[in-house]
């Protein structure tokens, strides 16, 4: 079963055509990156994917685990949303919740709503909140405010939600794009660890190509509302890119964090990664 299946989605606001018969399949397990400039359709795509927004014509389809959640520009009852997180680039967390309450939000499709909403959870379901910000390495702060967190901190507290939340596919939209390189750093090496140790399927898009190249085996790149590549990210040579983008290839390359600077990611096979990135 695949994870996600985007077929012929189409989506035009006014005169843009934000999405242009674009077709692209997961397999689960996999941590996929989607790269393009400003304005190429990242976002459009992934809210399509998250079940935010229906797309234009008769022909366009999403599937997610092996069930329609749209098709010809309806929503499907029948989607598995709860199997699906989605992260943004800010905004993920309350900011007057702890960051415990924020996590244990992950719990609320699961458990009785009354429950929820009166914030009464149990004591397995906070334990399993704070195990899960143990995972992405920020135990110490679960009782603080979440406006208190720095912006790498929220990311991973969103992500510790995410595994609350027994998600199978996370969708990350930016998610590094407002974070200096040691946190956008750890944010990635989280989501890989997630991707490789609870099997969740991954799609993270990404401004920065070095970040595709170094923890994604695959990435799907966007121009004008089309996906242009689709293939190993070892491919995506700064040359490559240029004949990709053109002069828009300046915006997703990374000019302050030279690749050889990064350690291996958890996922990836060094020697394959350390070859990529000399070649890169
Ligand atoms: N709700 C909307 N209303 C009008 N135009 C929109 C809307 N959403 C997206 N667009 C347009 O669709 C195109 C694709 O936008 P999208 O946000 O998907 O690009 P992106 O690749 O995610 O860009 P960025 O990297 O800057 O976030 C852009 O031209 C954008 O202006």
């Amino acid at each position: 079963m695949t994870a996600i299946t985007v077929s012929n989605l189409s989506k035009s606001y006014g005169a843009v055509q934000a999405l242009k018969e674009v077709s692209l399949t997961l397999a689960r397990g996999e941590m996929v990156a989607l790269i393009g400039a400003s304005g190429s359709g990242k976002s459009t795509l992934i809210r399509h994917i998250a079940g935010l927004e229906t797309g234009d014509g008769a022909s366009g389809k999403v599937e997610v685990l092996g069930q329609v959640s749209q098709a010809g520009g309806r929503m499907s009852g029948h989607a598995r949303r709860g199997k699906v997180a989605v992260i943004f680039q800010q905004f993920n967390l309350v900011g007057r919740l702890s960051v415990l309450t924020n996590v244990l939000i992950g719990h609320l499709g699961r458990a009785p709503r009354w429950r929820g909403t009166l914030g009464l959870f149990n004591r397995h379901e906070k334990e399993k909140a704070q195990a899960a910000l143990a995972r992405v390495g920020i135990p110490q702060v679960a009782r603080q405010r979440s406006s208190t967190l720095s912006g790498g901190q929220q990311q991973r507290a969103a992500i510790a939600r995410t595994l609350v939340q027994e998600a199978e596919i996370l969708i990350a939209d930016e998610p590094i794009s407002a974070l200096d390189p040691s946190s956008a750093r750890r944010v990635m090496d989280v989501l890989a660890d997630i991707n490789g140790k609870d099997n969740i399927t991954v799609l993270v898009s990404l401004h920065q190509v070095e970040y595709a190249r170094r923890y994604c085996k695959r990435t799907v790149a966007m121009r004008d509302g089309a996906i242009v590549y689709d293939g190993p990210s070892t491919a995506l040579s700064n040359d490559f890119l240029a004949e990709l983008y053109g002069s828009a290839s300046e915006e997703l390359v990374l000019p302050d964090a030279p690749a050889e600077q990064m350690a291996p990611p958890h996922k990836a096979e060094p020697r394959n990664y350390q070859t990529a990135l000399m070649s890169a």
